[in-house]
């Protein structure tokens, strides 16, 4: 059903040392001769002899153009505002102009004084530019540096990664600035929201130097983004062909749904939020979501029931073939969940049960029976249709009325006893019977 399509001549020109570690080979120094603007010594203003020592230690002997370009601005005082292609080396420029600046600032950082805030959209990024900083603080025991992010330190996995390889499964958290100099391939099982971001996510591969592929899959109807990355981004793909050698895996991992259910649990959450993204394309003239084939895609991820969520309500699913199992009943394969799950059930059917009982009660034996609120349902209604027609009550009576309703509803969510919800009711004046012309499942819709 889907096809692929290969991002055209993903390579860069830039030679350059993988990552940010020194002692990488002089191939790539040599390689990035003939691309560069030129050797950090020619900048007009010189950088600072540590600073230097520190780019010769990484290896990298020469400029990037984004770099030649932005760091003489930035060394003026300028305001620069940078568009560069992925991979470009962007970091560098514009932690080294924050260390020559610093440097050369005449008063001293006073003591918990901030010399530089860098703000970056994700915590990844922010953990790697923090680690390409630190290269260049180092030798300034004047300066030190702090990483500011919420929640568990993502750079942990990031650098695991680096150093262990292999396959890297993430979400758009990763699309933009990391750098992971060797990714052989960028795999999209969606197209991003937006087409900028379908580069930036490509851009993960092919680093300085590298070579890279990157492929994304579509479904026929979404052929038409091709020729829009095309002319939008400047970004040719190819048609990959489909090889029918695949094993078809969706027996497999049904049966493991059906053994666990985190498995279930996380198929059924992939497809919610497969199609929560895919409501969220900024090209919705492609990306259409009354179009999508929902059946094709819960087979697709091995789904065992459809889900119950908004964007399907109404639909009907003759192409998808439920499981005939009540889901319900599939445990989790972990003793400990499933200990916690039996437990959760449980304490819900006593919750809804001790619910339904104190409902029975309340209707049974309060003044306001079955009975009574069906009389006075009628009485309502009537007195509806009158108001509708052209009211005859007064406004202090509809006060009165308002603050009976309120009162009851204290009263049924348990925050005033019946003493005082009586009380109230002869306080609030001659009206209080209409308290009852609210029968009970009228209050809890409003609740
Ligand atoms: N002057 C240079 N010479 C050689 N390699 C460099 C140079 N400057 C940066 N690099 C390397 O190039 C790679 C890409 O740099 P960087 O991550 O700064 O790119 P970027 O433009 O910020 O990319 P993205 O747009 O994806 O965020 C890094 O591995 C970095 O170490």
């Amino acid at each position: 059903m889907e096809r692929c399509f290969r991002s055209a001549g993903l390579a860069t020109g830039n030679g350059s040392a993988p990552g940010m570690s020194p002692g990488s080979s002089s191939v790539a120094e040599r390689t990035m001769e003939h691309v560069t603007e030129g050797s950090w010594e020619s900048l007009p203003v010189p950088l600072h002899p540590q600073v230097l020592s520190v780019l010769r230690e990484l290896r990298f002997p020469y400029m990037t153009p984004v770099q030649s370009a932005t760091i003489p601005l930035f060394m003026k005082n300028k305001d620069v505002a940078a568009e560069a292609v992925t991979g470009s080396g962007k970091t560098l420029a514009f932690v080294i102009p924050i260390v020559e600046i610093l440097l050369r600032r005449e008063e001293k950082l006073k003591k918990s004084q901030v010399g530089a805030i860098i703000i970056t959209p994700t915590r990844e990024l922010a953990v790697q530019i923090e680690e390409v900083l630190s290269h260049f603080t180092k030798p300034f025991p004047q300066f030190s540096q702090i990483l500011w992010i919420g929640g568990r330190n993502p750079g942990e996995d990031v650098a695991r990664f680096k150093e262990l390889g292999g396959i890297l499964v993430c979400t758009d958290v990763m699309a933009r600035g990391i750098d992971i100099p060797e990714v052989n391939w960028v795999l999209q099982y969606d197209p991003p929201s937006n087409a900028s971001a379908f580069v930036h996510r490509c851009g993960r591969t092919a680093r300085i130097g590298h070579g890279g592929s990157a492929l994304v899959f579509l479904l026929p109807m979404e052929e038409s983004y091709i020729n829009f990355l095309a002319i939008n981004q400047k970004c040719p793909l190819q048609e990959m062909k489909l090889q029918n050698t695949t094993a078809d895996l969706l027996p497999k991992l049904k049966a493991m749904a059906l053994a666990d259910r985190a498995v279930f649990e996380k198929g059924m959450k992939a497809f919610v939020s497969y199609i929560q993204a895919y409501a969220k394309h900024e090209c919705n003239l492609i990306f259409r979501l009354k179009d999508l084939d929902f059946a094709s895609l819960a087979r697709g991820f091995a789904l065992l029931r459809m889900p119950k969520m908004p964007e399907l309500r109404g639909k009907q699913f003759p192409d998808f073939v439920p499981v005939d199992v009540n889901t319900d009943t599939i445990p989790f394969k972990d003793k400990i969940r499933e200990k916690q799950r039996q437990k959760q059930l449980l304490e819900q059917q006593r919750k809804e049960k001790t619910e339904n009982d104190g409902r029975r009660k309340f209707i049974k034996n309060k003044a306001w029976s079955k009975q009574k609120a069906k009389k006075e349902k009628k009485k309502k209604l009537n007195e509806k249709r009158k108001r509708e027609e052209g009211s005859d009550m007064e406004d202090e009576d509809m006060e009165e009325l308002l603050n009976d309703t309120r009162l009851l509803k204290k009263f049924k969510k348990g925050k005033i006893t019946e003493e005082e919800f009586e009380k109230g009711l002869l306080t609030s004046g001659k009206r209080s019977t209409n308290t009852a012309d609210l029968e009970i499942s009228d209050l809890e819709d409003d609740c």
